[in-house]
């Protein structure tokens, strides 16, 4: 059988590379893969919820930037997917135009992402330029050819795909920039280093996060992320997204969660997954 694996397309996007990396994983334990690019993260995690592929790599979070939004929300909404594994890659964004120089550039577009983990860059040498959302860091590179005012960012390896120029590069605002992914699919997800959850609760009143924090505090079970998101049903009415450094099948945790479901009105429970790190070629 072939696993199908759903990223952020167009082709060359992190999205992409992450999946290549776990493809190679799955290829080492005898495992066929095929990338199924789609044009936005919501469309990829659909994708994998409804069936038409077994996995999704998505962006959750980067050390700059933050949440991944849609990925929450996306994950959220889909009943039924597990987090199989985490993956977390260097990220370097170049600076990808056909114009000579800098100053012939007006307008720079990429993932919103990319845009805000290269802002100090861009605000000092390109003050002037309009930044506009792309749905991926490689979406505007087909138009760059036909332009040359305007640039947009991307991997190196994007830029070599699509055989166009790199002004600068890397202009991301810290060196170390990475980028964690999930790898989301409908196998349950039981062992692992970490525990993802997401709950909403039955009301706002104050002190709604205590009796849920206490559950993990009073055990020693540390959080690695806390995350909030609106519930889109009033203002200031939100969910949270939690992870663990713990083992859902560890009986401890187990308790934890079940005296977890006794405070939430919907509690999540994205499955327990190892996180691994993965080096990239240079010219990614
Ligand atoms: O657009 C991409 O290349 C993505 O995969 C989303 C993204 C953008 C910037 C950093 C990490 C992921």
């Amino acid at each position: 059988m072939t696993s199908l694996i759903a990223h952020l397309g167009p082709t060359g996007t992190n999205a992409e590379a992450a999946a290549f990396a776990y493809a190679h994983l799955l290829h080492q334990q005898g495992i066929q893969t095929q990338l199924c690019a789609y044009p936005s993260i919501a469309q990829t995690v659909r994708a994998t919820a409804q069936g038409q592929t077994h996995l999704t790599v998505a962006p959750v979070e980067n050390s700059i930037e933050g949440s991944v939004p849609i990925t929450l929300d996306s994950l959220w909404q889909c009943d039924r997917l597990q987090i199989q594994q985490g993956l977390v890659l260097p990220i370097s964004h170049a600076l990808i135009s056909t114009a000579k120089e800098l100053a012939d550039i007006q307008t720079v577009y990429s993932h919103p992402q990319a845009l805000a983990q290269c802002q100090e860059w861009l605000e000092q040498h390109l003050p002037h330029v309009q930044l506009l959302a792309a749905n991926s860091t490689t979406e505007a590179l087909k138009h760059l050819e036909e332009n040359p005012h305007i640039g947009a960012i991307a991997s190196q390896r994007a830029a070599e795909l699509y055989g166009m120029p790199i002004l600068a590069h890397p202009i991301n605002d810290r060196p170390d920039n990475c980028t964690r992914f999930w790898v989301l699919g409908l196998q349950p997800s039981t062992g692992g280093s970490h525990t993802s959850l997401a709950f909403s609760v039955r009301a706002n009143v104050p002190g709604a996060l205590v009796g849920p924090l206490q559950v993990f505090a009073s055990r020693g079970i540390n959080l690695s992320r806390i995350e909030s998101r609106p519930t889109k049903r009033s203002l200031g009415d939100y969910l949270f997204f939690i992870d663990l450094e713990a083992d859902a099948s560890h009986p401890e945790v187990q308790t934890a969660l079940d005296e977890l479901a006794t405070y939430t009105e919907i509690l999540k429970i994205f499955g327990s997954y190892n996180i691994i790190s993965i080096d990239l070629p240079p010219s990614s």
